[in-house]
């Protein structure tokens, strides 16, 4: 049994704001209470998010035998409805979403190309939109990850080092949840009940609700919360591996998406530390009395483990 209640307050967080320390103890304070929060001012377009939910529709209208020559390889490319489970014991079947994955961007001359593209003749501008998007999101998330590091007392490049602006270690993932699979049965989600694995997730939505956030995750019964869309604004999620990091402080919160009766569709982007970055315990989140509370591990080595969790079939690893 689960209970919804009506209206949560996200705190807002301004990326353009001068004023930086101030913006440093929000954050804080936003990572501390909610491990969700809306960012404004983030520098990608309205019109931008428009053309990425166009262009995303058009690609997921396609047949399915077209999308599947598409199919993920090497965590990029398109996942059919119910590929995927965030939470294999609550949804065995998996979830009635279809998404789409580009990870990061290779230069022209990079030797392998890893990265799927639908064919230019059929959609044109589908490839440049999704990388102007996703570049702007990794300048986002960059000048975020600053104002992190400020909030907890250290140098403010410390988590882009390790995610990398020259590299960014980030995957983009557009996801359609088809409306017509709106049911009124409680347990079926469009995204199951899950938090993030990475350092951080911008979301993009459009409009359409269904998100929900459930701030005590070992509380029964569960309250769940609707995130609203705030128009023009990114919602920010901690993920696992920034809780770890912060010993707890910081909260990876549990969300699903439930079915609105309505087709939906949204764009997350992961951003993560390097697979060769050492996770252990920051010196401002633990002292004598708050001693780490796990144990040192690599980026890479964590996130291996939580995605062979979550593909169940077509099994594939991002690193
Ligand atoms: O579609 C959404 O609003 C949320 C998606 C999500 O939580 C995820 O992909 O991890
Ligand atoms: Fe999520």
């Amino acid at each position: 049994m689960t209970l919804t209640t009506e209206l949560l307050k996200l705190p807002i967080v301004d990326l353009s704001s001068p004023d930086r320390l101030s913006t440093a103890a929000t954050i804080l304070q936003a990572c501390t209470d909610h491990g969700f929060f809306y960012l404004v001012n983030h520098g990608v377009e309205e019109e931008l998010f428009q053309k990425v939910f166009n262009e995303s529709k058009k690609l997921f209208s396609f047949p399915l035998e077209e999308k599947m020559k598409l199919g993920r390889k090497d965590h990029r490319g398109y996942t059919p409805l119910f590929a995927e489970s965030l939470d294999p014991d609550l949804a065995p079947k998996g979830d009635p979403k279809e998404s789409y994955y580009i990870g990061p961007l290779e230069e022209d001359s990079a030797p392998v190309k890893l990265n799927q593209w639908p064919s230019q003749e059929t959609l044109p501008s589908w490839r440049p939109t999704m990388e102007t998007f996703y570049r702007k999101l990794a300048c986002a998330g960059n000048k975020l990850l600053r104002l992190i590091a400020l909030a907890l007392k250290l140098e403010e490049t410390f988590f882009e080092r390790m995610g990398g602006l020259d590299k960014p270690t980030a995957y983009l993932r557009l996801l359609r949840y088809p409306g017509e699979l709106g049911s009124a049965d409680e347990d079926v989600c469009g995204a199951s009940a899950h938090s993030d694995y990475g350092m951080i997730t911008l979301l993009a939505t459009d409009g359409v609700q269904g998100l929900q956030i459930c701030r005590e995750k070992f509380k029964q019964p569960q309250v769940w919360e609707d995130v609203l869309h705030l128009d023009g604004a990114l919602i920010i999620n901690i993920g696992d591996m920034m809780e770890r990091w912060t010993n707890c402080m910081f909260r990876s919160t549990l969300h699903r998406v439930m079915p609105v009766g309505q087709e939906r569709f949204s764009a997350a982007f992961f951003l993560d530390p390097k697979h060769d970055c050492l996770v252990e315990c920051l010196e401002s989140c633990c002292s004598e009395s708050s001693p780490a509370r796990f144990p040192p591990i690599l980026s890479g080595d964590y996130l291996k483990e939580r995605f062979r969790l979550t593909y169940k079939s077509n099994l594939e690893s991002i690193v």
